[in-house]
């Protein structure tokens, strides 16, 4: 039996789970608010108090570190890489400490999982970062030259979500064409075809919806012009897009619960931003659907956010002419982790050498 300590950092929340095997033994939630995750310059900043905090939690709960026999964290910004399961190595640390591609919280997730091996000379991996690429080459063109649109999402999570959807179904993940939408502090929409997601919006960078922490796609002439009236640094140019976009922009909180309960509550300010969310994946779940040429066997929702019924609600009535809509809260990152690490651990597969 294998005892792994799974961590997944997000960007409003850090997720803990114990499991035995494949078998979660406990899990624990630690939720970040906006200004407390604002006040750290850089994701890496943030490395001794993510790692303290899960300290904190294991010793609360009579955890002892040395029990693990291996760590595993979830895979952050690294360049352009296959689905699989990866041993933390030194050419991955280096491009996440450089953050190569940029700033997220899931750049933690091989630190501190490396960070704890090390300390108690244990292994350390990861699997399905969020730079996972699939993508048609058609899906990469974005309109000029000078930018090319990259695979960054809950890569994770959506194909965790749609393999137990297949599952469910008695089908095979390859057999199917789905649309899966990931609600978290990032949104990613999905479209898998046949156990590929051929497209998928950028979740990171300003592009698709926006979500509890980001902008979005904006304008993009009334940006440059903002970057050039020079009232604004860069940084915080880049903070307006992922940080401080959506609902942290309009109401200053990443907690859908807080914007929903005020919505709920009357105030018809929170209700249009909730709804404009709901509208904004809608619309995204439509371009999705024309990418797989409308053949599409079911769209599943999923995230922190599909625990909301107003939202799942809004995205629904939108959405359902094209196919079921199937909803899975929450996440199932902690075990596709385990599950990832396992199948190295027991040599039913080989890790993957990042290089
Ligand atoms: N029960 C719930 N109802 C509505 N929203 C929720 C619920 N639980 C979590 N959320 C929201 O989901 C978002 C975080 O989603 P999650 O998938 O945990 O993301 P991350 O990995 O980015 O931290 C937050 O805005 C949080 O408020
Ligand atoms: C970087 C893409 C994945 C993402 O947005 O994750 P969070 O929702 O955890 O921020």
């Amino acid at each position: 039996m294998n005892k792994l300590l799974i961590i997944n950092p997000g960007s409003t929340s850090t997720k803990i789970g114990i499991f035995e095997d494949n078998r979660e033994v406990k899990s624990f939630t630690l939720r970040h608010e906006a200004s407390v995750i604002n006040s750290f310059k850089k994701v890496i900043d943030q490395f001794e108090w993510r790692k303290d905090e899960i300290k904190k939690i294991l010793t609360e709960n009579n955890e002892s570190l040395d029990s693990f026999d291996a760590f595993v964290g979830r895979g952050g910004l690294l360049k352009p890489i296959k689905s699989g399961t990866y041993r933390v190595n030194e050419a991955m640390l280096s491009d996440l400490r450089k953050s190569i591609k940029g700033e997220h919280a899931s750049n933690l997730g091989a630190i501190i999982a490396h960070g704890l091996g090390t300390e108690f000379g244990k292994e350390s991996f990861i699997a399905d970062p969020v730079v996972v690429d699939e993508m048609e080459d058609l899906a990469r063109i974005s309109g000029h030259k000078a930018f090319e649109k990259v695979s960054i999402f809950h890569a994770l999570n959506q194909k965790a979500v749609a393999k137990r959807y297949a599952k469910e179904k008695g089908v095979s993940y390859s057999d199917l064409n789905l649309i899966v939408v990931h609600l978290g502090g990032g949104i990613s929409v999905g479209a898998h075809e046949k156990g590929r997601v051929i497209d998928v919006n950028n979740a990171l960078n300003g592009d698709g919806p926006f979500s509890p922490e980001r902008s979005g796609s904006l304008p993009v002439a009334d940006l440059v012009e903002l970057c050039y009236a020079g009232t604004h640094e860069k940084a915080e140019v880049l903070k307006m897009i992922t940080g401080k976009g959506g609902f942290v922009s309009y109401l200053d909180t990443n907690d859908a619960r807080e914007v929903e309960d005020k919505a709920l509550a009357g105030d018809a300010y929170a209700m249009k931003i909730y709804s404009a969310m709901g509208y904004q994946v809608a619309k995204e779940v439509g371009a999705a659907a024309a990418v797989l040429s409308g053949k599409v066997d079911a769209i599943i929702l999923t995230g922190g956010i599909a625990y909301s019924k107003l939202m799942v609600k809004l995205i629904r009535e939108r959405v359902e002419f094209i196919a079921d809509v199937v909803v899975y809260p929450g996440e199932d990152e902690l075990l596709a982790l385990a599950e990832a690490a396992n199948r190295v651990l027991s040599g039913e597969e080989e890790a993957i050498t990042y290089e």
